[in-house]
């Protein structure tokens, strides 16, 4: 009988066109996903080289981190203008898929990958963006790569990787009315730090996991990076077949009953054994706030900004505090906001908008807080209108918008000034991230979303119209 193996080993055994002990393996890609920020020297590369992309039917592209959100045309300075100019020329040249900004399928490159069902079980999905990693939600190993790797995997297909180890975060138990995907996720990279990850594919398991939806699965995914991971994993199940069935570039009828079959047999078989486990009890996580500036700094919103004295690492938190404009054992509760965003490719998928809403319907957000909702991607968009979000956000007195990466990081004009301070639905807490100087704080879309109507963080668990 064969060694029960890992879902991860399965895949990559399945990839290898080149290997050598002691060095890296030569891995064949499946689905390359492109944007406009890390793809124009790569397209350069090529034609001085005299390069063909050499799968342009395994390529596809978009446009997310420029795109204006209001009028598709008033963009933020020349560098964003001409990095939507190029990508629209290479992929005239190259013959490759574009969904540009005007296209029905254009959104955040990982929120139309699995829109679409170019995202499967069992491929090697890149990308020149480092929250490929929300890919690995449906038994896909998926992670992002430079731009001179961009190049590699246009001209080849192929791509040079050493072997990550494999590491088995294991949820045990449930997770409590008004806690989410997003603060499970959080919790896990505050307890073990945004290193911990480094050098592993992070496969979650567990009981709670398997009740997840696929959307709520993409968010965790989505921030395995930000524990360092190589990429997230999840293995596929009956859910993943049900959410990619019917979808554009999947087979239809008997043929995709069988590729389904296929994709079951990717899960990590029982007894498999991995490098590393560590065990997350879910009933004990509370929903979730980042104080500092990297996503591991957060806490219980039950709770406060650190102490210094009683850090392990004084400095660094004293430097993430005073960035924050936060004093030391502050309340949570007491940290006022100006800026509230939903959106970007953690949390701006049509379950996440729902959320949000019910939280927000029939309120209005407090006076002085600019608060946007960013669709990810235009299909999402349609469908929230469809079932009316837009109106119950905008009669709150949020701003409605085009769907793109936008004020997760910037690169358009929507931006939090200086010295302003956000919740925010996205995955990095970076100085700087939103704006020079702006401040970000990380948290679910309930969260943000009781943040804009108060005026401050409030625990959603306690406040009045808490979806079950
Ligand atoms: C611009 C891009 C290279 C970057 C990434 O790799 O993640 C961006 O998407 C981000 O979230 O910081
Ligand atoms: S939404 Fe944010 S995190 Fe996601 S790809 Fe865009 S910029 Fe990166």
């Amino acid at each position: 009988m064969q060694k029960p193996q890992t879902i991860f080993e399965k895949i990559w055994q399945n990839h290898i066109v080149h290997e050598e002990e002691g060095k890296p393996s030569l891995l064949y890609i499946d689905q390359h996903l492109v944007h406009e920020v890390t793809s124009p020297q790569a397209f350069e590369g090529l034609r001085l080289n005299n390069r063909k992309v050499r799968r342009p039917d395994l390529t596809f592209a978009t446009m997310d981190h420029n795109v204006p959100t209001v009028n598709r045309e008033s963009f933020k300075d020349e560098i964003s203008k001409k990095q939507m100019e190029a990508l629209k020329k290479n992929c005239e040249e190259f013959g490759i898929k574009l969904a540009d900004m005007y296209h029905p399928d254009q959104g955040i490159v990982h929120v139309i990958g699995p829109q679409l069902g170019l995202t499967q079980p069992g491929k090697t999905i890149v990308c020149g963006d480092s929250h490929t990693s929300t890919h690995g939600a449906f038994g896909a190993l998926a992670f992002g790569i430079g731009t001179s790797e961009v190049e590699h995997v246009l001209a080849t297909q192929t791509i040079w990787q050493d072997k990550p180890k494999t590491l088995n975060v294991k949820v045990i138990g449930e997770l409590g009315i008004g806690v989410t995907a997003k603060d499970l996720i959080l919790a896990i990279i505050a307890k073990f730090g945004v290193q911990f990850g480094t050098g592993y594919v992070m496969e979650y398991t567990g009981e709670l996991i398997r009740k997840m939806s696929m959307e709520e699965r993409m968010t965790i995914c989505n921030m395995s990076i930000e524990a360092g991971a190589r990429a997230g994993l999840i293995s596929p199940d009956q859910t993943t077949v049900d959410y990619l069935r019917g979808r554009e570039m999947v087979p239809d009828g008997d043929a995709y009953d069988k590729l389904a079959a296929e994709w079951l047999q990717l899960a990590t078989d029982e007894d498999a054994v991995y490098d590393h486990t560590v065990i997350i009890h879910a009933n004990e996580i509370e929903p979730q706030v980042t104080w500092g500036t990297n996503p591991g700094m957060c806490v219980p919103i039950s709770s406060t900004t650190p102490s210094i004295e009683k850090a392990t690492y004084p400095d660094e938190v004293e430097r993430a505090l005073e960035y924050m404009g936060l004093k030391e054992n502050q309340l949570m509760t007491s940290i006022e906001v100006d800026h509230v965003f939903i959106g970007s490719c953690t949390n701006s998928r049509l379950s996440d908008l729902k959320k949000a809403a019910a939280i927000v319907k029939g309120k209005k957000v407090k006076s002085g807080i600019r608060a946007m909702v960013v669709p990810g991607s235009f299909l999402v968009k349609q469908k929230a209108e469809e079932i009316g979000l837009d109106q119950i956000f905008m009669d709150a007195g949020f701003e409605w918008r085009n769907s793109g990466c936008s004020m997760c990081l910037g690169m358009n004009d929507d931006i939090v000034p200086a010295g302003g301070r956000c919740a925010s639905t996205s995955n990095r807490n970076f100085e700087g991230r939103q704006g020079n100087g702006a401040r970000t704080h990380l948290v679910s879309p309930e969260m943000a979303a009781a943040a804009a109507i108060e005026g401050h963080f409030v625990d959603v668990r306690t406040y009045a119209s808490v979806p079950s």
